[in-house]
């Protein structure tokens, strides 16, 4: 079992922006996801862990070793899908990865093989193996990132926006495979869409504005919001008057009407109605807080 232990990290750009504030985590084998609106901190907090940037305060333990002070030690066991993996020569997908693969110091060839296409079969990717990647679907390139970051069997794996840009279908194939993957490595899946942690993560935390505001099971904060979600749907023109009384968690446009999800600890009455609170009420209120 890995452990990465995170305690009272914070960090402040040198133009003023504060990237995180006292972040503290305690995670383990599995999926854990980070979620939070753009700009909230993830991708500096990622780049922290992974030993790209340097906090100015706090420490950060991988299995006891200590990742500030030395961070060659988690770059050996880590693999990271950075949120600008993007740019792509014009070489095969096989000729990419194995490339790859000798930075990361896979030095034996035949090993090195057997890796590189055992990897490519598990991304989906081996039919496509000498198509240059950057004439790769965004999905693919995605996909390809997982190969790659995958590559010397990391015992700690950072996906930052993985979906970002993604079509449904290709989204959903990507969180197949990322699902596939948490068995003996912790996972950190930094994303904005709350959908995704709730299918993929068994831990979760929020960040917003640089703090981590909640932290813990998606279907404990569910659970906690058992009877306190309500719904009604309304005429656009009305809604100023819903949010000077209501507690609005969403207000979403269907057929030419606003279906509103709103919190009350009881019955609002109005015509509301109560429903099963989803994982997006959850993170809308805690947004709200
Ligand atoms: N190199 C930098 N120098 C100064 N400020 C930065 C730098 N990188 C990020 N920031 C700022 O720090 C804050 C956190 O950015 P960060 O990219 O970590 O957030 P994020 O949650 O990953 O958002 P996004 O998904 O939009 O990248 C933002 O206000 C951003 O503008």
């Amino acid at each position: 079992m890995n452990a990465l232990s995170i305690k009272n990290l914070s960090k402040v750009y040198s133009s003023g922006v504060i990237a995180y504030e006292n972040i503290s985590l305690d995670l383990n084998d599995g999926m854990f996801g980070l979620l939070g609106p753009n700009g909230a901190g993830k991708s500096s907090f990622m780049k922290t862990i992974a030993g790209l940037l340097k906090p100015d305060q706090g420490q950060i333990l991988f299995n006891g070793q200590d990742v500030i002070k030395h961070p060659e030690n988690i770059k050996k066991q880590l693999g990271f899908l950075p949120q600008d993996f993007g740019v792509y020569p014009k070489v095969s997908a096989y000729e990419l990865l194995t490339h790859i693969a000798i930075l990361k110091g896979l030095i034996h060839a035949g090993t090195r093989k057997e890796q590189v296409l055992a990897l490519l079969d598990k991304t989906n990717l081996y039919a496509e193996r000498n198509k240059e990647v950057h004439t790769f679907s965004g999905g693919m390139r995605q996909r390809f990132g997982v190969a790659q970051a995958l590559l010397g069997d990391p015992k700690i794996l950072i996906v930052d926006e993985p979906a970002a840009g993604l079509d449904p279908e290709e989204r959903h194939r990507l969180n197949n495979l990322l699902s596939e993957i948490g068995e003996n490595k912790v996972v950190i899946l930094a994303t904005h869409l709350v959908e995704d942690i709730k299918d993929l993560c068994t831990a979760m935390a929020v960040l917003f504005k640089g703090r981590i505001i909640a932290q813990g099971n998606p279907a404990d904060f569910i659970r906690i919001l058992q009877g306190k979600i309500w719904q009604l749907t309304i005429n656009k023109q009305d809604l100023p008057y819903y949010q000077e009384h209501y507690k609005i968690l969403s207000a979403r446009l269907a057929s030419g009407k606003l279906s509103l999800h709103i919190y009350a600890t009881t019955n609002p009455g109005s015509g509301f109605h109560q429903i099963e609170p989803s994982l997006e009420d959850v993170y809308f209120n805690l947004s709200l807080s």
